[in-house]
């Protein structure tokens, strides 16, 4: 094993003198445990608490038997030490995609509820040759990245997924734990001989070379405004075009495809027009084009009322997370309540475009009192504790590579 190259990835990306605890996603198999060592030999150096996290995915009969195990295991290395179950309906089709999701959202979130802005997981050289080989047999799984966001929304806000094991080989990372007498357990999906995993596992000869890592995407050019919109250039690349589709209209799913190419052959014509993809509006003019929340999301059941107990946080939208203060509040779409804003909010409305205006949030008291924050003006006369956040700009940074390490200096 190639130790140095992971001691550099961690100290490329993590911040050596954060208190905040490092997340490891630990399954109890090979590859997670061989990280789970390396994190709090690295977290042990730097004085920084390390949080193992096991996902119970309950799909088959000895799975929490396996989970007490890693848990134990975790706990006797020296980690904070945690077990999540997907308790969620199982659907009949999708059940790898569905296990996929939950398990992300419950790691996210688990790790963002203690306080940790890094997440690592333990993706081999040997996962992305299997993920390339499942490519060539036509699967569209993605090549696992060495540092990106979270894939999970709004549940992975703020928290980066960091997998510093990409350049190592599966089966030099076991001879490493089998040289310090460690043991681990292993999972069966993984060798079941029907699963597109296993046969691609199967194929890879001993001796292939990991591919390169990707390259780092172009920083983009862009302007973020406090309403939620983003605005790019005409010749942005696509991967900036979908990523502030995602981030403009807060869903979980980029535009991709031959949907995404059609839009940005037309940015590139240069013709002025206003369009929408994915829940985005995207409005094209001579320069510049600007990508907002399309509000006739609505009438397809988006932008539904958020009801947040008192001190309770929410994301409304996918695009603003509230902190209710000290009394509930409800969040909804700005349509059809202008006239009940405060005098000032009416007046900062007038610059707001006409078709930005309905998706904005706005803020309801039980006491009728309403507020659109994001205007500027007064905050709640009755409850001046409650915040909003706008996620759409420090999502966008995330999703183009801006915020490429811990905390960005
Ligand atoms: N049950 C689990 N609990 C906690 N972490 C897990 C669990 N399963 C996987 N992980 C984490 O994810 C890493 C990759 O695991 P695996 O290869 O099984 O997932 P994958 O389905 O390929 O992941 P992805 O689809 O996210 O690329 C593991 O090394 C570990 O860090």
């Amino acid at each position: 094993m190639r130790l140095a190259e992971v001691s550099a990835a961690l100290d490329r990306r993590l911040d050596p003198d954060s208190a905040a605890p490092l997340a490891v996603g630990f399954s109890g198999g090979g590859d997670s445990l061989a990280l789970l060592i390396l994190t709090l030999e690295w977290a042990r150096r730097h004085g920084r608490p390390v949080l193992s996290l096991t996902v119970d995915h309950q799909l088959q009969p000895d799975s929490a038997l396996w989970t007490q195990e890693a848990v134990r295991k975790a706990a006797a290395l020296g980690a904070r030490s945690l077990a999540l179950a997907w308790t969620g309906p199982k659907p009949a089709t999708g059940l790898s995609a569905a296990a996929r999701r939950a398990r992300h959202a419950l790691l996210a979130e688990a790790a963002r509820a203690a306080g940790a802005r890094v997440l690592l997981l333990g993706h081999t050289a040997d996962d992305r040759l299997e993920a390339a080989a499942m490519r060539a047999e036509g699967s569209t799984v993605s090549d696992p990245r060495i540092w990106a966001p979270s894939p999970v929304w709004p549940q992975g806000r703020d928290v980066f997924l960091l997998r510093p094991l990409l350049g190592q080989r599966r089966a030099g990372l076991r001879a490493w734990l089998t040289e310090r007498g460690q043991t681990w357990l292993d999972d069966p999906a993984n060798e079941d001989p029907g699963s597109t995993r296993a046969r691609a596992r199967r194929a890879l000869a001993p001796a292939a070379i990991p591919a390169t890592a990707p390259p780092e995407p172009a920083k983009p050019h862009f302007e973020g405004d406090p309403l939620g919109g983003l605005t790019l250039p005409r010749d942005a690349a696509a991967a900036h075009v979908a990523a502030a589709c995602l981030c403009a209209a807060g869903t979980e799913r980029p535009p991709r495809g031959e949907r995404l190419q059609r839009l940005v052959a037309r940015l590139r014509s240069g013709e002025a027009f206003t369009a929408t993809l994915a829940g985005a509006r995207i409005e094209a003019e001579a320069d510049s084009v600007r990508f907002l929340r399309d509000a006739g999301e609505s009438k397809r059941g988006g932008l539904g009322d958020l009801a947040l107990a008192a001190g309770q946080t929410g994301v409304w939208d996918g695009r603003f997370e509230i902190v209710a203060g000290t009394s509930p509040v409800t969040v909804r779409a700005l349509k059809g309540l202008a006239a009940d804003l405060p005098e000032p909010q009416r007046k900062a409305l007038r610059s707001v475009s006409p078709a930005a205006r309905p998706a904005l949030p706005v803020l309801a008291l039980p006491s009728g009192e309403v507020t659109c924050p994001v205007l500027g003006g007064p905050a709640f006369a009755g409850d001046p504790d409650v915040r909003i956040r706008a996620l759409v700009l420090d999502r966008f940074r995330a999703a183009t590579g801006l915020i490429d390490q811990e905390c960005v200096t």
